[in-house]
């Protein structure tokens, strides 16, 4: 048994080729332990969504290496990587991506119909707020709501690791605050792993460890040993 959640050794991503050839990785050395909330932080084109992209199975790594515990993400076939995702992982993007003609509830079973051990979607809602939502579509419910069913959706099949990107970018303070803190919930009752990428550098306080990148490199993380409740985030 491993006692990391992720690790990853001089992990490089080169889109295309020639002169024209974007490094978004240059060389990534990262361990990870599990049941953290981790905070990316840095500036556009950094390369903070190539790392939460690879380590989440979506996308392949052109060197280098990046375990999921024991398993090598970056020797994996994509049959094998689609099963990662399907057993592991949780995704919440900052568009919400909900089924306009579908309920809470049914958005939700969506993914409860095809997951091994799910959870009761009614449950998954409750966890994050909306118990008394469920029959609601999304068009009667504001951004924050909808961003909670995505939540709810994402961490119904009870994944280890629920990654994040920008899940607050297209929501008020007040809102993107109550997005945080059914995060800080997942990550606190669930025991879930949350890796969250966003431009609000705020959110940093709210994490275990904050890791900040520049120009496809971490250069700098740093361990809060002090973690602020998101309600008492400012931005
Ligand atoms: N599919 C792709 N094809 C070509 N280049 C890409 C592709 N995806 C990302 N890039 C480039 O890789 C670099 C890193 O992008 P990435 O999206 O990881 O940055 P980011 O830090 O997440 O940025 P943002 O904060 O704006 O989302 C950027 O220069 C981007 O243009």
């Amino acid at each position: 048994m491993s006692d990391h959640e992720y690790r990853t050794t001089a992990l490089s991503k080169v889109y295309g080729s020639g002169p024209s050839a974007v490094h978004a990785l240059r060389g990534v050395d990262l361990t990870l332990p599990p049941g953290e909330i981790v905070v990316l932080l840095g500036p556009s084109g950094s390369g903070k969504s190539t790392l939460l992209n690879i380590l989440g199975g979506l996308d392949s790594a052109s060197s280098g290496q990046a375990w999921f515990r024991d398993q090598c993400l970056t020797d994996m076939s994509d049959t094998d990587l689609t099963r990662y995702r399907r057993n592991h992982i949780g995704f919440v993007f900052q568009f919400y991506n909900l089924m306009p003609s579908l309920s809470a509830q049914e958005n939700v079973e969506l993914v409860t119909e095809i997951a091994d051990t799910p959870m009761d979607a009614g449950e998954a809602l409750a966890v994050v707020g909306l118990g008394d939502r469920q029959d609601h579509f999304p068009a009667q419910l504001s951004g924050g709501e909808q961003q909670r069913v995505a939540i709810a959706r994402a961490i119904a099949k009870q994944p280890d690791v629920l990654f994040c990107d920008e899940p607050t970018g297209a929501l008020d303070s007040a809102t993107g605050r109550s997005v945080l803190r059914v995060l800080r919930d997942v990550n606190e009752r669930l025991g879930t792993t949350v890796l969250m990428v966003t431009h609000a550098a705020n959110t940093a306080a709210m994490a275990d460890r904050v890791i900040h990148f520049a120009d496809g490199a971490i250069r700098e993380t740093i361990r809060n040993t002090v973690k602020k409740a998101p309600e008492d985030i400012e931005w």
